[in-house]
């Protein structure tokens, strides 16, 4: 297919695992700010604000970047000749997985608008059990990929 990816796949894949990291870092981080956000921060104070600002630039100027590379890297591996072979289990759970940390990421980011219009209504429960939906997915995906089933 491409020749070209094949010359780059170690390095494709370098670059896929670290956008993969600064991702994560973010989709365990930001529901744990939400969760304090929600549980001891007054609307309207400085501390909100200041909680506002964490939650906005980790989503924007980490969050967003990180995953559209971790995507961009991701499917170029895909597109990588041999490494992916579609008649086995693995890359299906890992594609669903990944779908699913995708939909977790725009969650958030949905969530966060409730934060800056003063409209959240969900709990600090509600987002510490969110909180573990990114390490199921994880755990998902990591096994699918290294074990190959
Ligand atoms: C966003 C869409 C993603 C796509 C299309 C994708 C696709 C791939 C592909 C095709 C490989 C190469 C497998 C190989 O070389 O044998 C790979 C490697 C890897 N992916 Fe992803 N991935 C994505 C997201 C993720 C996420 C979210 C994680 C972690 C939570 C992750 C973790 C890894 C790891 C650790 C490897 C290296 C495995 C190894 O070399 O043994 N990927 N990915």
């Amino acid at each position: 297919m491409v020749d070209w990816l094949s010359d780059l796949y170690p390095w494709t894949k370098v670059l896929h695992v670290i956008s993969v990291i600064a991702w994560m870092a973010g989709l365990f981080y930001l529901p744990r700010l939400y969760v304090y956000h929600t549980e001891v921060v007054a609307k309207g104070s400085e501390t909100d604000t200041l909680f506002q600002t964490m939650e906005r630039r980790l989503l924007k100027a980490i969050m967003n970047p990180a995953s559209v590379a971790t995507w961009v890297f991701g499917l170029a591996l895909v597109f990588t000749p041999g490494i992916v072979d579609w008649s086995m289990a693995w890359p299906w759970m890992k594609a669903a997985a990944v779908l699913g940390m995708t939909w977790f990421h725009h969650w958030l980011a949905q969530r966060r608008k409730g934060f800056v219009n003063g409209t959240n209504t969900v709990t600090g429960r509600r987002y510490r059990m969110m909180n573990e939906v990114p390490t199921l997915l994880m755990v998902i995906i990591v096994a699918s990929v290294i074990m190959k089933f």
